[in-house]
């Protein structure tokens, strides 16, 4: 039967290159075609499938995840698949899994933290998957405070070994991924104890499981936590509970780069900063924040389809109703976030270069940049998962009532999301550390050159002053108007900030009274980063016909719709007036229009398939009802016209004879 194209039409509309965007949203030529090869071959083996996900028990659900898992393995291997086409491979499978922490946290660990001795004897095992690790920091009772974790590894120098033991109930390892059920080996983070000495927090490498036959090894007791949030969603993945009895391993697996202990018990630190314990988290928080347009593209890619296939109201003279996306409030609601997957596909991408340049650096014994580092990847991931986080559910409200369905893939998809907002770093305790860094910053005002993104406190004393020059509506694409605007409410707040906090005789008490506000500096400081950075992009040369004129539209309307959410900051702080605002608004309103036409082109350019949308509503042909009407019938509760637990419930209540006085 010959395929329809119910978008088509939406499709002719566009006035740009989709092909040229595809290459501009993947990165580069070779990104994309990379991308695009590897998600079609998941999305054509049915090994892959994923429909069914929401309805399997959790026994069944983890046993099929085990399943994917070696199956993607053996993809791997038997394609012989390079190690980047490997990690699009299971990224395309989209299945939290153990393997996630293995790649993601584990290897990058030994590789942060372990000596050159001690990558050459892990790494190889880790890569070709002998072993299977697992990042265990957290504890039941400390998870943001690092500094409070409990374990302890103390050294034993008779027998050149550290006794790796959990002292209380809360020192128990509690949430890390893999861990439950799958892990043979952890990093587990305990304290250093020397000669009766607290050194505080580093990573061991310990093994856990039998090799040969599963089993933990003596002293080891672990197990899963329990159901996460949702249906299928993370309930993939084993986060596990973990306890140590006075289990002994051999010196040589206390990860060294950072300080070492030696045969004779003597602690030694390295020149390196002893932050860089904190390295693997530094990492991943990079990979979160290239991770959040991801989700966040693939949930507006389904609410943007699904909103120019739903009609309601508005018919005339017997025509069709109105599209819900040609309505204002729903373009006000959707292509924000629409510019906001692309705001982040570019922040990941700069701070993935950022990570990389202070990786060098470090290498060269530069430590300079690593507070920078610390504060873009704490802030940024923070904010990007607390907007891609709402940005889903905003998603999922925007296709009204069918986006309640699994089989839209929004729940599933917020399911697997929102925990970003926690793991990895509470977004409020990044922040935080994001305030630290600003105070610290303006604190040294005259004394240190802020340098990087943090580089426009150099003009503090213009921006406390400085009169936004708006008086047309047009005038607020003009890119130093806006960047102007952002940099003085980023500098205003931080500077009401530490005014405020020298009013506390104890500079601590002060922190802690204010967290509030400062947390809000935070934001304005990392808003800034995102609007300066795309701005940036979009003075490069961009190839494709249209392509720059539509990211040009996105970064306006992005933009101009944080000034328009957070305009009580920029008018407490006196950077605009309520006439700049209004102006900003009607800009934002034609900006909207433009963005119309070019919406499904937009959505199409990130070039998912539908097997890893995984919905219904977003499918590419748009064909929406008849799916959701097909789909409806293979749910188990149809499998029988007449339900389990009729002759036991439903009957008896139907026959019953009841006489009451009322009745
Ligand atoms: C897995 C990846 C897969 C890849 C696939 C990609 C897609 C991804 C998608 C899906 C997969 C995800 C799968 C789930 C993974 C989840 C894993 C976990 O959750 S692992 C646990 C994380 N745990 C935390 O993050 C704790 C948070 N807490 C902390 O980091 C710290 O305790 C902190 C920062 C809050 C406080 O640290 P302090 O107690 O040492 O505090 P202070 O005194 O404030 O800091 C001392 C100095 O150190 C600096 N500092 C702190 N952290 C730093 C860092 N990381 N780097 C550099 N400097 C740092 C500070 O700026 C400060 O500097 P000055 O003295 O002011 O100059
Ligand atoms: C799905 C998932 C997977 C995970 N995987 C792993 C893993 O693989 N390995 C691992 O080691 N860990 C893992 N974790 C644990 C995770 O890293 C922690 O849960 C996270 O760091 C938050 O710490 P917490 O649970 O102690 O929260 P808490 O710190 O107890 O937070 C509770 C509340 O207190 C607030 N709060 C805390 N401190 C402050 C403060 N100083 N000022 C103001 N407010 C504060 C927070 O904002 C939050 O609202 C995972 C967690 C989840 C949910």
């Amino acid at each position: 039967m010959e395929r329809v194209d119910h978008l088509a039409h939406e499709r002719n509309k566009s006035e740009f290159d989709v092909d040229a965007m595809k290459i501009v949203w993947a990165g580069s030529p070779h990104a994309f075609e990379l991308s695009d090869r590897i998600s079609k071959l998941v999305a054509s083996d049915p090994g892959f499938r994923k429909d069914n996900r929401t309805m399997l028990s959790r026994k069944d659900l983890f046993k099929n995840t085990l399943r994917k898992a070696a199956y993607a393995w053996k993809t791997i291997v038997d394609l012989h698949l390079s190690e980047e086409e490997a990690a699009k491979l299971r990224f395309y499978v989209d299945e939290p899994a153990y393997t996630d922490l293995h790649w993601g946290m584990f290897v990058p660990a030994i590789k942060g933290q372990g000596t050159d001795e001690q990558q050459q004897k892990w790494l190889p095992l880790a890569y070709k998957m002998q072993i299977i690790g697992c990042y265990a920091q957290t504890e039941l009772g400390h998870g943001s405070n690092v500094q409070g974790l409990e374990t302890t590894a103390t050294f034993d120098p008779q027998t050149d070994e550290f006794i790796i033991h959990s002292p209380t109930l809360t020192s128990s390892k509690w949430w890390p991924g893999g861990l439950g059920k799958v892990a043979t080996h952890a990093i587990a983070y305990a304290r250093l104890i020397v000669g009766g000495r607290d050194y505080g927090v580093n990573g061991f490498i310990v093994q856990l499981r039998s090799l040969e036959d599963h089993s933990p090894l003596p002293g080891i007791t672990v197990g899963d936590i329990g159901m996460k949030f949702g249906n299928g969603a993370y309930n993939t993945m084993d986060n596990g509970v973990l306890q140590f009895d006075h289990v002994r391993i051999p010196r040589d697996q206390m990860l060294m780069r950072v300080s070492q202990v030696t045969r004779e018990g003597k602690y030694k630190q390295s020149d390196v900063p002893r932050q860089l314990v904190y390295g693997t988290m530094v990492y991943v928080r990079q990979t979160i924040v290239a991770d959040a347009s991801c989700a966040l593209s693939r949930a507006v890619c389904i609410a943007t389809r699904y909103s120019a296939v739903r009609r309601q109201f508005g018919s005339q003279n017997g025509g069709p109703e109105t599209q819900v996306i040609d309505y204002k409030t729903q373009q006000s609601r959707l292509f924000p976030l629409l510019a906001s997957a692309y705001a982040f596909r570019f922040i990941g991408e700069w701070l993935k270069w950022l990570y990389t340049d202070v990786t060098q650096r470090l290498q060269a014994n530069d430590f300079s940049t690593l507070p920078e580092a610390h504060a873009c990847t704490a802030g940024l991931k923070s904010l990007t998962t607390t907007a891609t986080a709402d940005g889903i559910e905003e998603c999922r409200k925007l296709c009204g009532g069918h986006g309640y369905l699994c089989s839209s893939g929004l729940p599933e998809l917020f399911a697997v999301y929102v925990p970003a907002c926690t793991y990895e770093g509470d977004n409020t305790v990044l922040l935080l550390q994001v305030a630290r860094f600003l105070m610290k910053t303006v604190s040294q005002l005259g004394v240190k050159k802020p340098v990087g993104t943090i580089g426009y406190m150099t003009r503090v004393d213009h921006l406390m002053q400085c009169r936004c020059g708006v008086q047309r509506a047009e005038d607020w694409l003009n890119p130093s108007a806006l960047l102007e605007a952002f940099e003085a409410r980023a500098a205003r707040m931080s500077v009401a900030c530490a005014q405020n906090l020298s009013n506390f005789d104890n500079p601590e008490e002060g922190f802690a009274e204010l967290s509030a506000d400062l947390v809000e500096a935070a934001v304005a400081h990392c808003q800034l980063i995102i609007v300066s950075k795309f701005i940036e992009k979009l003075q490069q040369e961009i190839p494709g016909k249209g392509v720059k004129q539509q990211l040009e539209v996105l970064c306006n309307i992005y933009t101009l719709f944080l000034l328009h959410k957070h305009q009580g900051d920029f008018l407490s702080t006196g950077c605009i007036t309520p006439k700049h605002a209004s102006l900003a608004n009607d800009q934002l309103r034609s900006l909207y229009s433009q963005v119309r036409p070019n919406a499904i082109a937009l959505v199409d350019a990130f070039n998912y398939t539908d097997h890893f949308l995984g919905s219904i509503l977003g499918c590419y042909d748009g064909n929406v009802y008849p799916k959701l009407y097909e789909a409806a019938w293979e749910d188990p509760l149809n499998d029988s016209v007449v339900p389990d637990g009729y002759h036991q419930y439903i009957r008896p209540l139907l026959k019953q004879q009841i006489r009451t006085a009322r009745l």
